[in-house]
Parts: structure tokens; sequence; C-alpha cells
């Protein structure tokens, strides 16, 4: 049995988190707000595929987490935050995180994130992660919805080291229990080009959904948007140049695939663009536009985009 803190449990959070539960897990959850209050005093309910999951997690703030908990009582410390919130909770959490050895999993978007935790925690703890063909978002306090196909793709930070030694064995360990929950789980050697490739697709259609309020299949499938979602998508293949990751044509090819068959979704930037919550606008545009001026090329696609959706949503 597996003993897991998920970090944030949302909406990708909560619905991991329900999965693992279902297989007899133990799974300890943060979280705050009215979401907190109502895992605390009705539990979580998490809607997947016409079932409804129900249980009943230990819940706490972060506050009374350090009070109660030493970062080695898990096995793995999962971080299911917005990048938004990396930065802050890493000054909350930083100091009781220093105190233990645990592991470290970033299930979030973007590139910047593990960089962050290895700089506060040590890049040896940190395994690079990402949801991949997952929509799942808090629909009411204590409630979420999920689909997709829900998959996990993790690997040491920045790329794999000694095959056999501890951490791949417990990255094995791992994948076997998400596996084993119904979440298939894929180990990466170069787990930095896998989150390049899913900024492709973040940065592809994230923004836009945002600007547009449109879904993934109408951004996908419309010529006028999809032509911007490619144009988006090839100026973050040539941004992951400055983080020596070299993304290929193959590479954009294969994420505007990837995406143009995903279910018609609402995009996490939608969703919180709708619920009036700060953007992960720059860790997905932003990253993409630093790496383009640190290279000396435009990224047109891009700046026009994150401009008028910084411009309407102030
Ligand atoms: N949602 C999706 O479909 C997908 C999301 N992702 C990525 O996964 C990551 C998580 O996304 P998502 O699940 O949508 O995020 P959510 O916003 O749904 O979940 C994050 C949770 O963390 C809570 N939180 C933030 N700060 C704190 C704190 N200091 N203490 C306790 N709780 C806190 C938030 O509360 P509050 O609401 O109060 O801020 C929220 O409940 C993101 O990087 C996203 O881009 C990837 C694939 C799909
Ligand atoms: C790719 C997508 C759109 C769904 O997995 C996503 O990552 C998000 O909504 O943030």
């Amino acid at each position: 049995m597996l003993k897991l803190l998920m970090v944030g449990a949302g909406g990708i959070g909560s619905y991991y988190a329900a999965r693992l539960l279902e297989s007899g897990h133990r799974v300890v959850l943060t979280a705050r707000g009215a979401h907190l209050d109502a895992l605390v005093s009705n539990g979580l309910k998490v809607h997947y595929g016409g079932r409804e999951l129900i249980h009943r997690p230990e819940a706490f703030s972060h506050q009374q987490l350090v009070a109660r908990f030493h970062p080695d009582d898990f096995d793995v410390i999962v971080i299911a935050l917005k990048s938004t919130a990396t930065e802050s909770v890493v000054d909350e959490l930083g100091a009781w995180l220093r105190q233990g050895r645990v592991p470290v999993l970033s299930l979030q978007n973007g590139v910047d994130n593990e960089p962050l935790l290895a700089e506060a925690i040590g890049a040896e703890r940190i395994i690079g992660g990402l949801a991949v063909r997952i929509g799942g978002h808090i629909v009411r306090p204590g409630v979420v919805e999920a689909e997709g196909v829900a998959e996990i793709v993790m690997g040491e930070w920045p790329a794999a080291r000694k095959p056999g030694s501890a951490r791949s064995l417990l990255l094995e360990k791992l994948a076997a229990a998400f596996d084993g929950s119904g979440i298939p789980t894929t180990l990466s050697d170069n787990v930095r080009y896998e989150l390049w490739r899913k900024l492709v697709i973040n940065n592809g259609v994230n923004p836009l959904s945002a600007l547009t309020g449109l879904d993934t299949r109408s951004l996908t499938h419309r010529p006028e948007f999809s032509r911007i979602v490619y144009g988006m998508m090839a100026e973050t293949v040539e941004a992951s140049r400055a983080d020596d990751v070299n993304l290929t044509k193959e590479d954009l090819h294969e994420m505007f695939e990837l995406i143009s068959s995903f279910n018609a979704i609402k995009t996490s930037m939608l969703i919180d663009r709708e619920k009036g919550r700060p953007l992960e606008l720059d860790s997905i545009a932003g990253a993409v536009l630093k790496r383009c001026a640190n290279l000396g090329i435009d990224a047109p696609y891009t700046s026009t985009i994150a401009t008028l959706l910084k411009q309407q949503a102030s």
C-alpha cells in the first residue's frame, strides 16, 4: 500500500487521489477554503465515466499538515497545484519539506515547476511529471468532474540517472500502484522532453480557449482557429531550443494530432478564467515568450494571444 500526500487536491489531484483510494492506498489531501471545508465535512465525490467515486480521505490545510505530519510519513508527495501557486506553496512548505527525504512529484503543466522545487529541496528529490489526456475540475466544493483516459508520465528530474537505483525502484513501485488503480502510467528517461511536448499542447490551446471560451475540439477543428493553435505550437517547438530540448516537426505534428483527437474539453485556463482565478499564463505563454526572446526570435502568435488575454482578463 502506498502512502501518498496530494498537495493542492483540486481538479486533477482529486481525480488521481480518488482512483488510488479506490484501490486501497492511503491518500492525504491538502486544500483550502470552501473545498477543504466540504472535503472534511462531506468527503470527496468524483464523477468519472458515468461513475461516482465517493471517499472520505483525510484532508488538511497546510498549517494543519505541518503540525500533524513529518514529510517522511509519506512514500511520495505529489504537487497538483496550479503553477501560479508553486512559489508561494514552496515558501509555505519548503522548511517542512526540507525536514525529510521523501521524493516530490510535480503533476503540473509548464516547464518551470520542477526547477523551482529542485531549488527549494534539491534536484535529487524531484520526480518530474505530467497529467496527460485528462480534463478535471472542481464543479462545487468537494465535488470534481473528470474525463479522458487520464494518464501520468513521470521520470527522474531532469533525466534518468542510474538504472537499478533506489529512485528508479521507487518509480517502478509508484507506476505499478498507479497502473493498478486504473491510472495508465509511463516512466520516461527524459521527463523534461515530455514536459516540453505537453507545453506544446498547453500553449496551443490553453490561452486561446481562455480568450475565446471555445473547447479544444472547436479550436483544433475550425480552420480559422486551428491555424492559430498550430502557430502557437510551432513557436513552442522553437522555444524548446533555449532549454536544449530541441523538439522537432514530428513532435509538433504528434502533439497537434493528440489534442485534435482528444475529447472536446474546456481547458484548465478557460475554467480559471470563468471562475475569475489567476491564469497560468506566465508559466505557459510566458515561458515560451521568455525563451524566444533569449533566442532572439519572434513569437507573434503567442505574444498576440497572450497580450489580448492579459488585457481582457485584467
Ligand atoms: N484541470 C485539468 O483538466 C488539467 C490540469 N493540468 C494541470 O494540473 C495542475 C493542477 O490543475 P487543476 O487540478 O486544474 O488545479 P485546481 O486549481 O483545480 O487545483 C489546485 C488546488 O490547490 C489549491 N491550493 C492552492 N494554493 C493552496 C494552498 N496554499 N493551500 C492549500 N490549497 C491550495 C487550490 O485552491 P484555490 O482554488 O483556493 O486556489 C485548488 O483547490 C495545473 O498545473 C494544470 O495546468 C493538467 C492537465 C489537465
Ligand atoms: C491539455 C489539456 C487541455 C488537457 O489535458 C490541459 O492540460 C489543460 O486543460 O490544462
